[in-house]
C-alpha cells in the first residue's frame, strides 16, 4: 500500500483528501531535517511539501523506495533537483494555486509601504499620534516596473493598472507584442527599465539571471526614491545593497515577504525606517493553501496509483490518456532496452533509436527514457527509471540519439535500436506491439521474424539448413527444458543462407544444455537473454 509523508502544515482539505484516498495511508511529520529527514523519507513513497522542509543531496542518499516529491506551492528550490532525478524521484508542484494571493500580497506590500501602514500603527500602539511623519505616496500615476511577467508578474500587472499606474516590463520570455497587447511598456534590458521606475517589484525564479538582479552597481541606475517590493525569492535583491541603498537616501522604500536565507529572525533591514517585511506570508491565505494542497494530494495519488505525472519539474509530463495510449509501446522500449544490454552486455558506446509511423508523432522523449531504462535495469545499483535513466546513461559515457519519422514502415508503429559496443560489435532490431499490448520484435540483425518480447530468451545465429530446429529441441529436451515459443527469420527467401533464431524457454536454460547447442555444426552464437515475463510491467509502468 502507497505510503505518504506530509513534511510541511497542509491544509486539512488536503489532509481529508489524502484519508479518502483508497490505498494510500499518510502520516504528518513536520520540522523534519538532517539524519530524520533521511531517514522518514527512506520510509515513504511520496512526499508532499512547502517551502519549509529543506530536501538536500543528503536528505536521499541511499533512498530506495521514495517516488514522487510534490511541492504544494510554485517554488521548488527547497528540493535539491538533480538528486532527486538521480535518486529517480519525480518532483512535482501546483503553479497555479498561489497565483492570485502572492499577487495581492506584493500589491499589499506596495501600498502598505506606501502608506507607511507598519510604523503608523506602531505609533498609535506606542500611544502617539504621528499624523504629520507619516505623510504617504499615492500609487496612481505613478510607474511601477514589473521583472518576470509570469503567472504572477501578470497578475501584478492586472492590479497595479486597476490602480491607475503605468507598467513598464522586463521578461526576456514574454514578446513586445504580447506586451503591449497587455498594456505593459516592454524593456529589452532590466538595467534600461530601472531609471524610469518609482516602484519594482519581481516575479521570477532566483536564478544565476536574476540573483542579485539589485546590487550596489545598479543603485545608480534607479530613481531616487524608488521602492522595491520582492515577493518572489530572497537573493533578488541583494539585501546588503538594500541597505546600503536606504541609508544613502537612494532606495526610499523596500517591502520584503522573502529572504536569502529563511527562516529570517534577524536582519540589518529590520526596523530601518522605509522598511516593510514578512515572514514568507505570499501563498499564506486560506483560499491558496486550500487550492494547493488539494492540487497537490491529487498530484501525488494519481501518480502513486495510476503512474500519471503531471508538472513535473525534472521529467516531461505524462497524463492519463497519454499513458493509457504509450503503455503498451513503454513496455516495448524497456523491453527492448533490456535485449539490447543482453545483446551488448558491456562496453556499450552509442546507440540510436528511430521511431517510425504513428507513434514518431507522440512524445517519444519519454519511450527513449524507458529504453534507456530498459538498458541500465540490471546493471545498476541503483533503481532505473524514467525520470533517471537518461540521466544514468549520460553519466556512463553512452551516445543515445533518436530520430522520429512519421511515414509508416511495414507496421503502423514500431521503435527500433541500432547499438555499438566499443570493439565495433553492432546490432539492430525493432519491436512493436500487436492488439494493444503485446510486445513482438519483429526484425533482428536484418533478419525479418516475429518473436514474442518476453521471458528467457534464447538468441542464435545459424546456417539455414534443416536438422537446425530439431538439433535445437533436441539439446534442450535432453535437458528438461521447455521451448514456449520459436521464431526464425533470414535475410531473403532463399534457404541456405545465415538467420538467426528466438526461442522464449520455460526455464533458464543448464550451462550444459546451452553448451550442447552452441556444439551443433550450423550455430554460430548462442546467448540467453532475459526479459520481464509476458505482462510482467516495470513499477514505474505500472497502474
Ligand atoms: N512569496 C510567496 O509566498 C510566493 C513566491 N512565489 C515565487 O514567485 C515567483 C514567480 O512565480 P510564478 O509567477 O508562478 O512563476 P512563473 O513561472 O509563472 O513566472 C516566472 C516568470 O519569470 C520569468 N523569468 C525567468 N527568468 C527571468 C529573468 N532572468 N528576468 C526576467 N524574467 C525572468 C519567466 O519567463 C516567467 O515568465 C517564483 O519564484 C515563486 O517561487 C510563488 C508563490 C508564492
Ligand atoms: O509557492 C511558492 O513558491 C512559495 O514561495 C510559497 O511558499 P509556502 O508554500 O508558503 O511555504
Amino acid at each position: 500500500m502507497p505510503s505518504v509523508i506530509v513534511l510541511d502544515t497542509l491544509s486539512q482539505e488536503g489532509l481529508d483528501l489524502l484519508d479518502a484516498a483508497p490505498g494510500i495511508t499518510y502520516e504528518v511529520r513536520t520540522g523534519l531535517k538532517g539524519d530524520d529527514l533521511r531517514n522518514a523519507l527512506a520510509e515513504f513513497d511520496g512526499a508532499i511539501c512547502r517551502s519549509g522542509v529543506k530536501i538536500t543531496p543528503e536528505s536521499l542518499e541511499g533512498n530506495r523506495k521514495l517516488k514522487a516529491i510534490v511541492r504544494a506551492g510554485v517554488g521548488t528550490d527547497n528540493i535539491n533537483s538533480a538528486a532527486a532525478t538521480r535518486a529517480g524521484v519525480v518532483v512535482m508542484n501546483t503553479p497555479a494555486g498561489n497565483t492570485l494571493s502572492t499577487a495581492e500580497h506584493a500589491v499589499t506590500l506596495m501600498l502598505a509601504l506606501s502608506r507607511n501602514v507598519a510604523p503608523a500603527y506602531q505609533g498609535l500602539i506606542e500611544g502617539r499620534w504621528d499624523r504629520a511623519k507619516y505623510m504617504g505616496a499615492q500609487v496612481a500615476g505613478k510607474t511601477l516596473g514589473v521583472v518576470g511577467l509570469g503567472r504572477i508578474g501578470l497578475a501584478v500587472v492586472k492590479r497595479a493598472q486597476a490602480l491607475e499606474m503605468r507598467v513598464l516590463g522586463y521578461d526576456p520570455f514574454m514578446s513586445k507584442e504580447k506586451a503591449k497587447e497587455l498594456g505593459i511598456e516592454w524593456y529589452e534590458k532590466v538595467d534600461d527599465m530601472l531609471p524610469h521606475v518609482d516602484y519594482l517589484s519581481v516575479h521570477t525564479p532566483l536564478t544565476e539571471e536574476t540573483r542579485n538582479l539589485i546590487d550596489i552597481p545598479q543603485l545608480d541606475r534607479l530613481k531616487p526614491g524608488v521602492r522595491l517590493i520582492n515577493a518572489a525569492r530572497g537573493g533578488i535583491y541583494n539585501e546588503a545593497a538594500l541597505v546600503e541603498g536606504l541609508k544613502s537616501g537612494k532606495i526610499g522604500g523596500v517591502a520584503l515577504d522573502v529572504y536569502a536565507e529563511e527562516p529570517c529572525t534577524n536582519s540589518p533591514l529590520f526596523g530601518m525606517p522605509g522598511v516593510l517585511c514578512t515572514p514568507h506570508l505570499g501563498a499564506s491565505t486560506e483560499e491558496a493553501q486550500t487550492q494547493v494542497a488539494v492540487e497537490a494530494v491529487q498530484l501525488l495519488t494519481d501518480f502513486l496509483s495510476t503512474g500519471q505525472i503531471k508538472n513535473a519539474v525534472n521529467i516531461a509530463s505524462l497524463d492519463a490518456k497519454m499513458l493509457e495510449q504509450l503503455r503498451g509501446y513503454l513496455d516495448v522500449a524497456f523491453r527492448l532496452g533490456k535485449l539490447a544490454a543482453g545483446l551488448i552486455p558491456s562496453g556499450l558506446k552509442a546507440c540510436k533509436l528511430t521511431y517510425r509511423g504513428e507513434i514518431a508523432g507522440r512524445d517519444t522523449k519519454v519511450l527513449t527514457a524507458a529504453f534507456s531504462a530498459g538498458l541500465l535495469q540490471g546493471a545498476m545499483a541503483d533503481d532505473v527509471n524514467l525520470v533517471n535513466a537518461s540521466l544514468l546513461l549520460e553519466e556512463r559515457g553512452i551516445k543515445l540519439s533518436s530520430e522520429a519519422r512519421t511515414d509508416m514502415g511495414a507496421f503502423r508503429s514500431a521503435m527500433s535500436f541500432e547499438i555499438e559496443g566499443a570493439d565495433g560489435q553492432k546490432h539492430k532490431a525493432t519491436g512493436t506491439v500487436f492488439g494493444q499490448s503485446m510486445p513482438r520484435l519483429v526484425s533482428l540483425d536484418g533478419y525479418r521474424l516475429e518473436a514474442y518480447l518476453d521471458g528467457c530468451l534464447l538468441v542464435f545465429t545459424h546456417k539455414d539448413v534443416p536438422g537446425i530446429i530439431g538439433g535445437v529441441g533436441m539439446a534442450f529436451g535432453e535437458h528438461s527444458v521447455n521451448i514456449g515459443q520459436m521464431a526464425v527469420g533470414r535475410a531473403g527467401d532463399v534457404p541456405g543462407g545465415e538467420a538467426v533464431g528466438i526461442l522464449n524457454l520455460d526455464c533458464e536454460p543448464p550451462v550444459a544444455a546451452l553448451e550442447a547447442v552452441r556444439k551443433l555444426a550450423a550455430i554460430s552464437s548462442a546467448k540467453v537473454i532475459h526479459l520481464p515475463s509476458a505482462g510482467e510491467l516495470p513499477a514505474w509502468l505500472q497502474g
